[in-house]
């Protein structure tokens, strides 16, 4: 039986415990919607095999004491275009501002694939559920103006005064302005590019889909000191990962378990370490 994959909204839960020892392309969502937010102080709650609670508003910030809430997902439910197999199958997320959220979870989980949906990629189809966005129903937006919102934004041409300190902070050479996106670098350069575009257009929701992937250890840890770097308290991340030492440089508030198109739990680092030591079978929700 799952446990973790149901949410209730009715009232603000107490901070997390627990009583158990219990791959794709990277992609930035990049908003700069109206600041129209909508001061939501709905709280999702979860039980994990004995108890977990996760008050999902901690680390988040607070202007005259309402947590801001930056994406609000409920009851996502997606199919691939062309064959209609269903993808997600119900997923509940809310981040508020200055969160990090990390995403891990078996291989063919669909966490790419709800990142893709986010930005709305044309190979899925939204079935049901809701997404909200500083106050903006995302799914009803067209990739592109999803994109003109600066939902997704690629990185073309730079403004070289403007990005000069940024590439610094990522530890990435002035050359680079000479040359095409991506043309002629290394995975683990093309991943600090794609760090740079954050640092250019300030993200303030940012998904990070893999960046530790291909990437050395130097590599790993210029890329997360630009995205703790460019974290401020008006700043989101959601990040996917398999691995716990990305986490170890970029401290997520809440690790969520993505299991068969759902989220199914959530708690903090402790997660990852669990995951570490015994694998995703004792996350199991029996
Ligand atoms: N465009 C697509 N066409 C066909 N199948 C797809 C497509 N996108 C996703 N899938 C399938 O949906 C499932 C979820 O894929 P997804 O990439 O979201 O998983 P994931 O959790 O990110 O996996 P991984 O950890 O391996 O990156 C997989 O079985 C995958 O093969």
């Amino acid at each position: 039986m799952a446990l973790l994959n149901r949410f209730n909204y009715t009232s603000p839960p107490p901070l997390p415990s627990f009583t158990k020892s219990p791959s794709t392309s990277t992609l930035f969502t990049f908003s700069t919607l109206p600041r129209n937010r909508r001061h939501n102080r709905k709280f999702p709650s979860f039980k994990l095999t004995a108890t977990l609670a996760a008050d999902t508003t901690a680390g988040s910030v607070s202007n005259g004491g309402q947590p801001k809430l930056v994406l609000e997902v409920k009851d996502l439910t997606a199919v691939i275009s062309e064959s209609g197999q269903k993808i997600l199958n119900g997923v509940n997320l809310s981040i508020y501002e200055g969160q990090i959220h990390a995403i891990m979870g078996k291989n063919g989980s669909g966490k790419s694939t709800f990142a893709k949906v986010l930005v709305g990629h044309k190979d899925y189809e939204v079935t049901g559920g809701s997404v909200v966005f500083k106050g903006e129903n995302l799914l009803e937006m067209e990739p592109e103006d999803r994109s003109l919102a600066g939902l997704f934004l690629s990185f073309q041409s730079p403004f070289y005064g403007y990005i000069m300190p940024k590439l610094e902070m990522v530890n990435i050479k002035a050359d680079f302005l000479n040359r095409n996106v991506n043309e002629g670098f290394s995975g683990g350069e093309k991943k600090r590019n794609e760090i740079l575009q954050l640092a250019v257009l300030g993200a303030e929701l940012a998904i990070l889909d893999e960046i530790d992937s291909g990437l050395d250890v130097d590599a790993l840890r210029d890329v997360s000191k630009a995205v703790n770097a460019l974290m401020t308290p008006t700043n989101s991340v959601l990040m996917i990962t398999h691995y716990r030492r990305l986490l170890e440089f970029i401290k997520p508030t809440y690790i969520h378990i993505m299991d068969e198109g759902r989220i199914s739990k959530t708690g903090d680092i402790s997660i990852a370490s669990i995951l570490e030591k015994e694998g995703y079978k004792a996350m199991s929700s029996t």
